[in-house]
């Protein structure tokens, strides 16, 4: 109840939240730490909201124009994530966007174009830790989806115990990379009938 009460406090949307995250523990202190010195340096991409009393965190992406998933966000995404993941009294976590119509654009697209073998490698490396982080993640997760989500948009959500998305038609949310011969990491598309909702905004 008192994460569905979050969720109305935030989104406005309504919750569906009441099963536990049936997934594994995950406590593990990531390499991604390392990267942490760089991110202070600019404004943070991520903002973390913990509500104590409800044990609901709201994390929202705020890296315009359209949060897309560079290294940098990613790393700053996984170690907000990591660090609620660490702290027991956060059972609930609501990933959402702070900018309008977009949630997120998905992979960044600068980071596969023109890079070095080692710095491809490193950005893999930090999706693959992003999915993994939130896939088996002891918290319950949802994704409130409050503007279009393509491709890794849509990946991000679907790491995610449930979806709730505005019901909006300008809003699209799919995995379009697959048009690409991507293919989104396997188990990721379980839960997405059944856990996927709409609401209008
Ligand atoms: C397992 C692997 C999984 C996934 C692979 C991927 O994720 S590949 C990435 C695929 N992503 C896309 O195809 C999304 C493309 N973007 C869009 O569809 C639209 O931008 C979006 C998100 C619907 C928002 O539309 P809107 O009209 O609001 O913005 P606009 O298109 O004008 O974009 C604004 C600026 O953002 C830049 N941008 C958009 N997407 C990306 C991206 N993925 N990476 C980097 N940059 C992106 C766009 O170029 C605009 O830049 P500007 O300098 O202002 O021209």
């Amino acid at each position: 109840m008192a994460l569905r009460a979050a969720l109305r406090q935030k989104c406005g949307l309504i919750g569906i939240l009441s099963q536990p995250s049936s997934s594994g523990s995950h406590s593990r202190v990531s390499a991604v730490l390392v990267s942490q010195m760089r991110n202070n340096a600019t404004s943070p991409k991520i903002k973390v909201d913990f509500n104590q009393s409800t044990g609901v965190a709201v994390l929202s992406m705020q890296s315009p124009p359209v949060n897309s998933l560079s290294l940098d966000f990613l790393t700053e995404l996984c170690i907000s994530v990591e660090k609620l993941e660490m702290d027991r009294a956060c059972r609930g976590l609501i990933i959402t966007s702070s900018l309008p119509k977009v949630f997120s654009a998905g992979l960044d697209i600068l980071e596969m174009y023109g890079k070095s073998p080692e710095r491809c490698g490193e950005f893999w490396r930090a999706v693959q830790e992003m999915w993994l982080k939130m896939y088996s993640s002891n918290m319950v997760t949802i994704a409130a989806i409050n503007g279009s989500s393509p491709a890794g948009g849509c990946l991000l959500s679907l790491t995610c115990d449930y979806r709730i998305m505005s019901d909006n038609p300008r809003y699209s949310i799919g995995l379009n990379e697959t048009l690409l011969g991507i293919v989104a990491p396997f188990g990721t598309d379980k839960n997405i009938i059944k856990n996927t909702h709409t609401c209008s905004n």
